[in-house]
């Protein structure tokens, strides 16, 4: 369990995160997602006491990081696959690992094979590619077997075998129970990937929900109809109050009513229809409603909705 309260962190002027509190549940993939800059590497550099917040606090099970006892028993964490020394081994980077954090030996080897390096085991680290290097990574998270893991932005740059067996491999530490907290500028992945979201902008919380309440309360929920007498009901909807976002000669687009009153009302008017169907908004809709107004850097809405939009197509 990951709480944050309150957590504030100023470089000088600069407000990086704002006075942000969630919590982290363990047994499901959490999404951290955000635009770029929005603070998510600054949040998970301050809950594993690499920064210090200006105010408020984070809690890993209770405690905060500086307070645990043998922190990478309780908390691993993926931030930058390549920090690893380039003329050392796999194994030989773990066994050092293990070795200065009272970890036995032969969870090494574990590790390895939880992965899938124990072929490369031997090879230096170097040399590795960085779907390697992302396995070599979480081999290094999981070596204290913790119950909480942090992974920033673990599928960048990854092909898109790399990327499903990341997301299956986070998907399989959460069912064992594990708090798992991954963030991620990339919607259509954290769609796929996580449970629960916590969605920031500039520093601040958006939201905290489930990936599917995400999309239903911030997605734009219209309904498609088609119809051959589509003006006639547009004449009902308008005596209605009801807005139609775009009408063509048979078809109609329809926001802020439901499928039940639009069907009720074209059968009270004993009008045909060919089709009703209720449109979700995608995670991308959702997503960028709701942070267009905090996406960094932005000059026009135009300009932050493509920088938006590349991070999804990436
Ligand atoms: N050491 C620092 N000094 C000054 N400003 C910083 C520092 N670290 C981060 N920032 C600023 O704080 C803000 C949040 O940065 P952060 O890296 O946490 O965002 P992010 O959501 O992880 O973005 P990205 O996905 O681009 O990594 C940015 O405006 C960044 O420029």
């Amino acid at each position: 369990m990951i709480e944050a309260s309150g957590l504030t962190k100023r470089y000088g002027q600069k407000v990086a995160v704002d006075d942000l509190s969630f919590t982290v549940k363990p047994g499901h993939v959490t999404g951290f997602l955000g635009p770029n800059g929005a603070g998510k590497s600054t949040t998970m550099r301050m809950m594993l006491g690499l920064d210090n917040p200006t105010s408020g606090e984070v809690r890993i099970n209770g405690k905060r990081y500086g307070e645990l006892r043998n922190p990478l028993r309780t908390v691993g964490a993926l931030l930058d696959a390549k920090w690893v020394h380039p003329n050392r081994s796999a194994r030989a980077h773990l066994r050092w690992m293990a070795r200065s954090n009272g970890i036995p030996m032969q969870r090494v080897d574990e590790v390895l094979e939880q992965v899938g390096l124990t072929d490369v085991a031997r090879r230096n680290a170097g040399g590795f590619s960085l779907g390697m290097s992302q396995r070599l990574g979480l081999a290094t998270a999981l070596l204290g077997d913790p119950e909480v893991l942090l992974f920033d932005e673990p599928v960048n740059g990854l092909d898109p075998e790399g990327i499903h067996w990341i997301r299956r491999f986070m998907q399989g530490l959460a069912a064992e129970g594990r708090t798992v907290f991954v963030s991620s500028h990339l919607l259509s992945e954290m769609a796929l990937t996580a449970e629960e979201l916590v969605v920031i902008g500039r520093g601040k919380l958006i939201a905290q929900c489930s990936t599917a309440e995400f999309v239903d309360n911030a997605g734009s929920s219209s309904v498609l109809v088609r119809s051959p007498e589509a003006p006639q009901l547009q004449r009902l909807l308008g005596d209605e109050q009801i807005t139609v976002r775009s009408s063509e000669a048979d078809r109609l687009v329809i926001d802020g009513a439901t499928t039940e009153q639009i069907g009720e009302l074209a059968a009270q008017h004993r009008i045909v229809l060919h089709e009703l169907t209720a449109q979700r908004g995608s995670l991308e809709d959702a997503f960028m409603q709701m942070t267009s107004d905090s996406v960094e850097y932005q000059t026009t809405l135009g300009e932050a909705t493509e920088l938006t939009a590349q991070g999804v197509a990436r």
